[in-house]
């Protein structure tokens, strides 16, 4: 059996270059150290199982296209990015999401956007518009700043301890997440509502064996049975809360907050399953992605003093003069750089995977109906014929100067095409206003005794957290 990388094909795409502002010293951000040649079936299915970010060899990391056969599948790998736009925009319909992920993600999201297909999808992306408009996006700034800074408060009053800021980060965009979503109105008590939802996300990163081996639904995975109890008390608890505020809606709708909730509430088009299977995925989609990020660019920039010093520069002269924290993403390019070059190296959302329906061909590439095809993010964000200095940490590359040369899809946290990721401009608003607002108030140093490494799970993660010091800034 050939393995990833066995072939590689297709045009090169263009390289495009960035100008550093600290070439010669710049950090490199740890990852696994590829090895030179494919793995072959043993050690790729270890590594796999281990962590997936180790399965790729050097050579993945050059070619533009590649093809391997498992378990008798064509698996693509795809890093061109001309090919790349083919699949995910101009023949999008031809690329179904593909059955793993949907076998490990349906059952806890149901038919909420991020694994509806066909019609349901189409409804429903159409229905969530409205909500996702940017008038709303930037309504929710000023409680984005909030939750910050009382969140940074609460750190400051820690100064000089260690704290995992890995599991930090998950509090300050759980607690963003809860306020957008709910205003704090939750039908029951809020720890018990927090600690069903982190079992629940935790079980949306758990393979099981069964799945890996395409095994028939009807066979019980016992790691999914175990986390049934807290999905049906977060699914409780979402019910109550929404029947409250469609009860206050009926009665006084001048007093429902304009949160997620009310903005769900009041779309045409879906119903109160739907409703409640969107809110749901909303909670799995939209914090702990945005929590990596953050605790990577933190950790990132405590490696780089440089690049640390211009970011605490441009805060701390800016924001003194930006009371309206909607414009904060827009004025702060060094703050919105090193997030930007923190989930090029981390991306929360590490690949993006499709099944072709019906053969295609692009170029000297031809996909055969049925194949795997894969668009990895952790790949294609330091591909060597994209990027310069691929491995090296340097956040000027998408200062608003520089941004013109990085092609739409050789960058891809979000994803592209008709599923790009709808919450991408609330995530990046929260990442710059929660980045500025911890890092005008404090500084933050690794405090482990080797280099966090990232491990692929759902999202990328630090394995064990990331131990940071907290120092409370002079200002
Ligand atoms: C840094 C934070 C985030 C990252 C990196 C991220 C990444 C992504 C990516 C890559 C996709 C596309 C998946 C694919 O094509 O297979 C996606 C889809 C999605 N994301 Fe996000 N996301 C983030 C935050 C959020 C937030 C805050 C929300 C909601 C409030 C959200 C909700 C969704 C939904 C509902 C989809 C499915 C869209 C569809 O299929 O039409 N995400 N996200």
């Amino acid at each position: 059996m050939s393995l990833p990388h066995a072939s590689g094909h297709s045009s090169a795409a263009s390289a495009s270059a960035s100008s550093p502002t600290s070439a010669a010293r710049a950090f490199r951000p740890p990852a696994p150290v590829p090895p030179e040649a494919p793995r072959r079936t043993v050690s790729f299915v270890l590594a796999a199982a281990r962590n997936p970010l180790e399965i790729w060899s050097r050579r993945a990391f050059r070619e533009p296209v590649s093809r391997a056969d498992w378990l008798g599948v064509p698996t693509f790998t795809i890093n061109d990015p001309a090919l790349i736009r083919h699949c995910l925009v101009d023949n999008a319909r031809n690329y179904a999401m593909q059955p793993l992920r949907q076998r490990l993600l349906r059952p806890i999201l149901r038919d909420g956007l991020l694994t509806a297909e066909g019609e349901l999808w189409r409804r429903t992306r159409r229905a969530m518009a409205p909500v996702f408009t940017p008038k709303n996006i930037l309504g929710f700034a000023p409680v984005m700043r909030a939750r910050t800074e009382g969140f940074a408060e609460r750190l400051m009053a820690r100064d000089g301890e260690t704290v995992d800021l890995s599991f930090q980060m998950t509090l300050l965009t759980y607690d963003i997440l809860q306020a957008t979503l709910f205003s704090d109105d939750i039908a029951g008590e809020p720890q018990a509502f927090a600690r069903s939802m982190e079992r629940t996300i935790a079980q949306m990163g758990r393979v099981d064996p069964l799945d890996i081996l395409n095994a028939p639904a009807f066979l019980p995975r016992l790691g999914r049975l175990a986390a049934r109890g807290a999905q049906e008390h977060l699914r409780q608890v979402i019910r109550a809360t929404a029947e409250k505020r469609r009860a206050l809606l009926a009665a006084d709708p001048e007093r429902a907050p304009n949160d997620f909730l009310t903005l769900l509430l009041k779309t045409d088009g879906l119903s109160e399953a739907e409703i409640e299977d969107n809110i749901v995925t909303f909670i799995g989609a939209g914090h702990e992605t945005t929590a990596r990020a953050l605790g990577w660019t933190l950790y990132l920039l405590s490696q780089a003093p440089e690049e640390r010093a211009a970011v605490e520069a441009e805060v701390d002269a800016l924001l003194p003069e930006l009371p309206d924290p909607a414009t904060w993403l827009d004025r702060l390019p060094r703050t919105r750089a090193a997030l930007e070059e923190a989930m090029r190296f981390y991306p929360p959302a590490p690949s993006l995977n499709r099944t072709a329906i019906a053969a295609d061909s692009f170029g000297s590439t031809d996909i055969p109906a049925g194949s795997t095809v894969l668009f990895l993010p952790w790949i294609l964000h330091r591909h060597e014929t994209l990027w310069e200095a691929p491995d090296e940490f340097r956040p000027a590359r998408f200062l608003p100067e520089n941004r013109g040369r990085i092609d739409r899809f050789q960058y891809l946290p979000f994803g592209a095409g008709p599923r790009v990721c709808i919450g991408a401009s609330f995530a990046l608003q929260e990442g710059v206003i929660a980045l500025a607002g911890l890092v005008r108030r404090l500084r933050f140093h690794h405090a482990g005794t080797r280099a966090p490494y990232p491990v692929q799970r759902i999202t990328i993660q630090p394995r064990g957290g990331l131990p940071m010091r907290i120092e409370r800034r002079p200002n």
